[in-house]
């Protein structure tokens, strides 16, 4: 089997005039927490986008363990789920429904997609509402139960787009646990956040975009923390003055 999960190589999307993303190339390994940082702009969601195959970079190539996004999309959808910024539902379907719908892209019956979600769902307290359609859920509900549709196809790799952002402190916690045990399980995630004392707290790695370009792909290590306290410190010293 491919050891390496994703292998981004040399991404590049341009709009326009403007290079969203640079030439990004990134590996993630099995047990990796990997964060994407940077300033408004930086360019974290369009490599998102490109990352999942929503849009075809203008340049460069993504596998998932070696299938390429572009070539072989089914199989390499299978290794990855995606949690959008916006939450991704379907308004019409119950929570239930939504989880099953998702589950069903992947080959997965109803009733073990229900089973998988059933620990997720008590966690995020969303138990009561799975029955209630999803467009009468609050946004933070939307958000859970889109990220708990992503987790159900059990994929290597979970690329995260702000997933906390509208959660509740309870629904924060708990969405780090869930981060925590997944990787502690052999997969990995990919999170892109403004959190930084979050980042800090439970990746192991993360990647600072500024201006499209990759500045820094460095792990969280006792060298880190000794030379500039903390992740804030060390984000500031990078992107301080660079933003767009
Ligand atoms: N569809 C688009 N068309 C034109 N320009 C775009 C498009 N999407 C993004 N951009 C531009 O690309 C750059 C990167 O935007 P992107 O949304 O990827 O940044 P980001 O790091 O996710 O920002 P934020 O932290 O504010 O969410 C910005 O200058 C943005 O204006």
């Amino acid at each position: 089997m491919n050891q390496t999960i994703l292998n981004a190589e040399e991404l590049s999307q341009v709009y326009g005039t403007i290079t969203a993303v640079d030439n990004f190339t990134v590996k993630i390994y099995p047990g990796e927490l990997v964060g994407l940082l940077g300033p408004n702009g930086a360019g974290k969601s369009s490599t998102m986008r490109m990352l999942t195959g929503l849009v075809a970079p203008s340049k460069g190539s993504v596998t998932y363990r070696g299938y390429d996004i572009a070539d072989d999309p089914i199989d390499a959808r299978r290794h990855f789920g995606y949690v959008a910024e916006q939450p991704m539902i379907i308004p019409y379907l119950t929570g239930i429904e939504y989880v099953e719908f998702v589950a069903g892209m992947y080959g997965i019956d109803g009733k073990t997609a229900k089973c998988r979600a059933e620990p997720y769902l008590e966690r995020f307290r969303l138990t009561g509402a799975i029955y209630k359609r999803a467009d009468q859920y609050s946004h933070g509900m939307q958000q859970k139960i889109a990220f708990i549709a992503q987790l159900v196809h059990e994929p290597d790799l979970l690329l995260a787009d702000e997933p906390s952002v509208g959660l509740d402190p309870d629904g924060i916690l708990e969405m780090q646990k869930t981060f925590r045990e997944y990787v502690e399980s052999g997969n990995s995630i990919l999170l892109s956040t403004h959190q930084l004392e979050m980042a800090e707290g439970i990746c192991s790695r993360v990647l600072i975009l500024s201006k499209g370009v990759l500045l820094a792909d460095q792990r969280i290590d006792e060298n880190l923390l000794e030379s500039h306290s903390n992740l804030q410190n060390y984000f500031f010293s990078l992107t301080k003055g660079t933003e767009r």
